[in-house]
């Protein structure tokens, strides 16, 4: 089996609603994705000849993926007042809202169903929140 890795990092606030501790208070985390992708085989002709996938091309989707969520504040969905979101939207924050807690196990699930959906064979997403901690989602 080839296995390929490349990471991506992305810097961006949020909160644990409803956590008893610090983290229920909106921080940073400057988050690094590391993405795996597998081929039993590889490409045996063209640009691509001798390749599971061309770098470049994984290193590009990731980082569109990861690029949408650089300098926001992510917010659980129904998990902020209206009025605090309606402010922070008013004064053109960059806010995102998901449907999903935003811990690390959640956004490396989050990311390996995304770049699955981009057709890619994902083996393992890992999520770091800090350098020592991190969350993965495998298959
Ligand atoms: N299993 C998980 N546990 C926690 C998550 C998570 O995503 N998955 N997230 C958090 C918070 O987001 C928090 O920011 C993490 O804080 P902490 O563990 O305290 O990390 P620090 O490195 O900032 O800790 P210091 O002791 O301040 O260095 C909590 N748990
Ligand atoms: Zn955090």
């Amino acid at each position: 089996m080839y296995l390929l890795k490349t990471l991506h990092s992305f810097d961006s606030a949020h909160f644990l609603a409803g956590y008893d501790g610090k983290c229920k208070n909106i921080h940073g985390h400057r988050w690094t994705v590391e993405v795996e992708v597998q081929s039993e085989t590889l490409i045996e002709e063209g640009q691509r000849k001798g390749m599971v996938v061309d770098f470049s091309d994984l290193k590009k989707d990731l980082k569109v993926l990861l690029d949408g969520f650089d300098h926001a504040l992510i917010i659980e969905r129904g998990t902020m007042r209206k009025e605090t979101l309606s402010c922070l939207l008013e004064d053109d924050f960059y806010v995102i809202e998901v449907d999903f807690r935003p811990t690390a196990e959640n956004f490396s699930a989050y990311f390996f169903k995304e770049l699955e959906k981009k057709g890619y064979n994902v083996r393992r997403v890992v999520v770091y929140e800090t350098p020592n901690n991190s969350a993965i989602f495998e298959k």
